[in-house]
């Protein structure tokens, strides 16, 4: 999917929100432990839910690698449901992968030639060639952590250099002679909130991955108030505020509710650039 299909999706939708598949079974309503795939079953009925409120959907491989192979053959189904039904939908393997260049490549092969998602979340600390094999595959992206929404993000991000360039701007700057806007996004937490107007400075095209609206506390308004461009350039992610709303029978019309909440609250936003 390009960034034209990407911002089309956006105005037809009135929605710039993802879906954020972290399915922990721990956490499912206690009906579908029955299931003979509890965790396929909780997303299938989340997805279907919520498909027509949102324009991406991020599963996180934590949730389903902490299960084996079992977690891995509900992440596969889970991708391929949506591929099938959904195939306006924009996929994200959150995997926070990136290592030496051969190494980089397989973690490639497995996202976009075996699966076929359409991006990969990659962590930047090592570099151009830990980075650029992701970047073989065409109409694939490459989403890059920039600041993040954790506490940590302080530790390295937000530290400066002796030129006072901080460190998530030096990967802004550098990243970009990687690759242009049409291949590569970053991750920028919803609870960074100033920040959204220094990091459009130095990327003021690019699609930004939001995470951190809902539990995290972020602010929505905050983050279109400095993040926002004229093809919105925002993709923002809801997790636990959206699948974990409700555990009984009812979940899945719990989690729409409250994905129409925030659709809501994304059209009005919308009308900004709209
Ligand atoms: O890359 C990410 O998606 C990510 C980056 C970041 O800075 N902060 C962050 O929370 N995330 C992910 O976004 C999701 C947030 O989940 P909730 O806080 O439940 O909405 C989780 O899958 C996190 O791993």
């Amino acid at each position: 999917m390009d960034k034209q299909q990407l911002f089309e999706n956006i105005k037809r939708k009135k929605s710039f929100l993802c879906v954020g598949l972290d399915t922990d079974i721990k956490k499912i309503p206690e009906h579908l432990l029955k299931e003979e795939e509890p965790i396929f079953a909780f997303n299938k009925a989340i997805i279907d839910a919520t498909a027509d409120l949102c324009i991406a959907y991020k599963p996180n491989l934590a949730f389903y690698e902490s299960m084996g192979v079992k977690g891995w053959i509900a992440f596969e189904k889970t991708v391929q449901y949506i591929k099938k039904n959904y195939p306006d939908q924009f996929i994200i393997a959150d995997a926070k992968r990136g290592d030496i260049g051969n190494t980089s490549a397989m973690y490639a092969r497995t996202f976009f030639e075996e699966l076929n998602i359409d991006s990969v979340t990659v962590a930047p600390y090592m570099g151009e060639d830990s980075v650029t094999p992701f970047l073989t595959y065409e109409g694939k992206w490459v989403i890059l952590l920039a600041l993040t929404s954790n506490k940590g993000s302080h530790d390295f991000q937000l530290t400066e250099d002796v030129n006072g360039e901080r460190l998530f701007e030096k990967v802004l700057r550098k990243s970009q002679e990687w690759a242009s806007e049409d291949r590569m996004m970053y991750v920028v937490g919803a609870t960074q909130g100033r920040a959204f107007e220094d990091i459009r400075k130095i990327v003021p095209n690019h699609f930004l991955l939001v995470p951190g609206v809902g539990a995290q506390g972020g602010s929505l308004d905050e983050v279109c108030k400095y993040g926002m461009n004229s093809t919105c350039g925002l993709i923002v992610n809801s997790s636990r505020g959206i699948i974990y709303v409700d555990k009984t029978e009812k979940f899945a019309e719990a989690a729409r509710k409250a994905a129409q909440e925030v659709q809501a609250q994304m059209a009005e936003q919308l009308k900004a650039i709209l």
